[in-house]
């Protein structure tokens, strides 16, 4: 019997499981593949600590937020990892492994191809900011959350009569906040890709506040006001030595408030963004690229990706796929900036 892994790596995000039971289903029904799931990404890879993932054990989970075989940061390429991963495609019979990850998975996952080791990427994250797919399921589902809770974040702003100002997550990109500002009517919406004064924050709020609106702030969490060099993040490094993100939010409520006298609240939305049920078009996107990615390893196109392009689900080498991060352009912030004050 044909065997494959599979493993979740990185931060989770709402669609994982469904793309753990498309490629199941997908291998099982076309292919008679018989599927390992490795627990905590790399980490299960490199201790075999795997669990058989037979059509049954992936019944009714495309609905639920986060993964069923867990995730971790472990890099595959320390130390004498790729031997790990080699001894276990041997134990295990693997003909390949389905890598569920952000950049950094993707990136190990280039590593072990170049490397002889047969591996398939199927790119995920909330941030929507990876550049050969046009867009990443979860990031449907994160805006979504964060339009409800902005939403929420009006009716108490509107009674009374404060800016509320709402921080959203997106790492270096400001697409949750463009989108999830959008949607819910933002009289400003502050993205790290297009820097603005403090000054002209303020001209926003009091021109919202003068026609008898309650103002509303989306900032996206690396967003950092012209003249600032650095986004803030005052949480300190992550066990990678990143940068912790988020807080601008509470900095933005202190300043406008002062500027503005307009009692301002500041509400960080946080992992809520991460956690919880994909939405239906996540689920859709998250089930295609499952489908797809087994039908990749099946043609043997080990070293690439899948994505979505337009309404088509393509394969894409990892090379291109890691090139750059896709950002929000100068035309969708100077659309959306016509909303704003
Ligand atoms: N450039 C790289 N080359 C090889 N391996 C990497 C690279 N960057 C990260 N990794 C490995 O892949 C693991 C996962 O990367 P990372 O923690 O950035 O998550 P991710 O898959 O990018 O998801 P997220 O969207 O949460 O960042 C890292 O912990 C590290 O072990
Ligand atoms: O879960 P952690 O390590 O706090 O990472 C948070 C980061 O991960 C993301 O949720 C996804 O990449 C970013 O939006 C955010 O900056
Ligand atoms: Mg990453």
């Amino acid at each position: 019997m044909k065997r494959l892994g599979i493993l979740t790596s990185g931060g989770d995000c709402p669609g994982v499981n469904a793309v753990i039971r498309g490629a199941v289903l997908g291998g099982d029904v076309a292919h008679g593949y018989e599927f390992v799931g490795f627990r905590d990404g790399w980490r299960g890879v490199l201790e075999q600590d795997a669990i058989p993932l037979p059509r049954t054990g992936v019944r009714g989970i495309s609905r639920l937020g986060g993964t069923i075989l867990g995730t971790s940061r472990t890099n595959p390429l320390v130390g004498n990892g790729i031997e790990g991963v080699r001894a276990c495609f041997r134990r295990n019979g693997l003909e390949g492994l389905i890598a569920i990850g952000g950049e950094g998975t993707l990136a190990a996952a280039r590593e072990l191809c170049a490397q002889g080791i047969n591996v398939v990427g199927v790119p995920k994250t909330i941030d929507n900011d990876l550049g050969a797919t046009d867009y990443t399921f979860g990031f449907d589902t994160a805006v979504q959350t964060a339009t409800e809770a902005i939403d929420r974040l009006r009716t108490t702003g509107e009674s009374h009569h404060r800016c509320m100002v709402a921080e959203v997550m997106g790492r270096n990109a400001g697409w949750i906040a463009l989108h999830s500002g959008m949607a819910s009517g933002a009289h400003a919406i502050l993205i790290p890709e297009h820097p603005v004064s403090l000054d002209q924050v303020c001209s926003w709020v009091l021109s919202a506040r003068d026609r008898g609106r309650a103002p509303l702030v989306v900032v996206a969490e690396a967003f950092a006001p012209e003249g600032h060099a650095a986004p803030y993040a005052p949480r300190g490094l992550d066990t990678f030595g990143r940068p912790r993100l988020g807080g601008i939010g509470l900095l933005l409520e202190g300043e406008l408030q002062i500027r503005t006298g307009i009692e301002t609240r500041a509400t960080v939305l946080g992992h809520i963004q991460r956690g919880g049920e994909p939405t239906a078009f996540d689920r859709v996107l998250a089930t295609r690229l499952g489908l797809a990615a087994v039908e990749s390893a099946a043609a043997g196109r080990w070293g690439t990706m899948v994505s979505l392009r337009g309404t088509d689900i393509v394969n894409v080498g990892l090379e291109e796929a890691l090139g750059e991060l896709k950002v929000v352009p100068e035309a969708r912030y100077q659309e959306a900036a016509v909303l704003f004050g």
